[in-house]
């Protein structure tokens, strides 16, 4: 099966410090892949080229076979917003927004009307045990509440990949294990891939493919 994202000899150079050195990553459709590695190994900046955030300096990055480097910055914007979704270690939420809003935000982006987008929203959130909250400013949310609608902003347009950098990682470890796993399971039930960077060990064991990155170097694990 052809991959749904695939990079090739992945450079990132930020000045003269090469902090991705010839990734080679695929990803196949509903596939969830975890990369590891210490801190500054250079795992954000690798998700950051894997999503067209961060031009390659060298090599290609390519989404369902068109490479990031043969799209206008307007293309990619949009391949950005209507195929990917991303959550981030603190959410990232729009705190004077309300949980509903929040995660309605990438269909209405896409032009949806407010009711058919807060309706996909609510069910969405309803899935992640949010039903209680829809109404409530998200500035008012525990962390574990706050990650749950930033899964639901990720997921509530069914993306073909969702990128998250330590997505449970501000969170204790029995609500990081509980996200993670409501997280995954509405992913794998819309056939969305992931890509998780983590320095969790536990959070990897969810992965169905596992990379560690040591200084720039991205090598897959063989399962054992
Ligand atoms: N904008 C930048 N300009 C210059 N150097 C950067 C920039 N962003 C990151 N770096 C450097 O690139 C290297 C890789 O950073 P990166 O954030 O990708 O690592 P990481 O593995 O995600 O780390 P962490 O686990 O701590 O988040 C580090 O040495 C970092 O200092």
């Amino acid at each position: 099966m052809d991959a749904i994202l695939r990079a090739e000899g992945v450079d990132l150079f930020y000045g003269t410090h090469r902090a991705v050195a010839g990734a080679d990553f695929a990803l196949q459709a509903g596939e969830v892949a975890a990369v590891m590695g210490s801190s500054g190994s250079g795992k954000s900046s690798l998700l950051y080229c894997l999503a067209g955030v961060l031009p390659a300096t060298h090599g290609a990055v390519s989404f369902d076979g068109t490479a990031f480097s043969t799209l206008t910055d307007d293309e990619l914007s949009t391949l950005r917003r209507e195929r990917f979704g991303f959550v981030f270690q603190y959410g990232e939420l729009l705190p004077e927004l309300t949980v509903e809003e929040n995660a309605a935000l990438p269909l209405r982006l896409a032009g949806q009307r407010k009711a058919p987008a807060h309706a996909v929203a609510g069910e969405v959130l309803g899935r992640l045990g949010m039903t209680e909250l829809l109404q409530r400013r998200t500035s008012q949310l525990s962390g574990g509440q706050s990650q749950r609608v930033a899964v639901a902003r990720a997921l509530v347009h069914r993306p073909s990949v969702v990128f998250a950098d330590e997505p449970t990682g501000a969170l204790d470890s029995a609500n990081a294990s509980a996200v993670l796993e409501e997280f995954l399971r509405l992913a794998r039930d819309q056939g969305t891939a992931v890509v998780i960077v983590t320095h969790d060990e536990t959070v990897a064991a969810h992965a169905d493919t596992r990379y560690t990155m040591t200084d720039g170097v991205l090598t897959q694990r063989v399962a054992t």
